[in-house]
């Protein structure tokens, strides 16, 4: 398993608690979402993954191993303030290698081959004040993923960006992510989002979590979203966001 939450309880001090006995896994390779109304936990959920904030209760493990630098463990997109605006796009990227220079310098061969591939050849000294939407999340995407790791957080990656452009990017997940074979797990608003790029969803509410399978096949196009299949799916997934029982 890659990462098993059990029975995980937490409350920020004084205030009801946000987890009570929450348990739920990714298997190695899925693309899992977690979707719920605003204020359902999902940002302290991450925070809480990637040991930013410990427990009162409960376990996470990754990978089996129950460690207290989580942080080092996985690669994590947070959902604000994704890239330093005094630095270049390719500066950006190399933030997780600032080790030493020299393995900083050897990667970057590496990482232009990254820019080109994620359509930002021309922009490596280009600042994040002059990217588009879409291309600020693409590089702050590389970033996470030049940490190396295995299993991967997005926190509403695509949640600022206009439709158009927010298709295109799932299209462009999907192709990468079918290719790379990282573990996912993606936190969003949108449920025609997590029906498309998921392999199951899970809805978070104050009460619990409750599990939906996607059992859409691969890969997907998203002409998809027009199919019945698709529709059903969609209409048993705001079910269970609107009935917490
Ligand atoms: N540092 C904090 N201290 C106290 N309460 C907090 C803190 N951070 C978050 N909360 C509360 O915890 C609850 C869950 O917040 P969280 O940000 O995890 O929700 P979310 O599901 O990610 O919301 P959104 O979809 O709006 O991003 C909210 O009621 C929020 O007000």
């Amino acid at each position: 398993m890659m990462l098993s939450i059990q029975e995980l309880s937490y409350s920020f001090e004084e205030e009801k608690p946000i987890f009570q006995g929450l348990t739920f896994d990714v298997k190695r390779g899925e693309f899992v979402s977690v979707i719920g109304a605003s204020g359902s936990g999902k940002s302290t959920l991450f925070k809480l993954v990637t040991g930013l904030l410990e427990p009162d209760q409960g376990d996470i493990l990754i990978e089996g191993q129950r460690t207290g630098k989580r942080l080092g463990s996985v690669g994590y997109m947070p959902q604000k303030d994704l890239l330093l605006p005094w630095r270049t796009v390719l500066e950006n990227v190399l933030l997780p290698l600032e080790v030493t220079k020299e393995r900083k310098q050897a990667k970057i061969p590496e990482i232009k081959e990254w820019l080109a591939r994620f359509g930002l050849a021309d922009y490596e000294n280009t600042y994040p004040k002059e990217l588009s939407g879409g291309m600020k999340q693409r590089v702050a995407f590389l970033r996470t993923l030049m940490t190396g790791k295995e299993l991967l957080l997005l926190d509403e990656p695509f949640g600022a960006l206009d439709s158009l452009t927010k298709r295109n990017m799932h299209q462009w997940l999907l192709g990468l992510w079918g290719e790379l074979q990282k573990t996912v797990l993606f936190i969003t608003h949108d449920l025609e989002e997590a029906i498309l790029l998921s392999d199951r969803v899970y809805v978070l509410h104050n009460k619990g979590i409750k599990e939906m399978k996607v059992t859409l096949s691969r890969p997907r196009s998203s002409q998809l979203i027009y199919q019945s299949e698709f529709i059903t799916m969609r209409k048993e997934l705001e079910w269970l966001i609107n009935h917490e029982n």
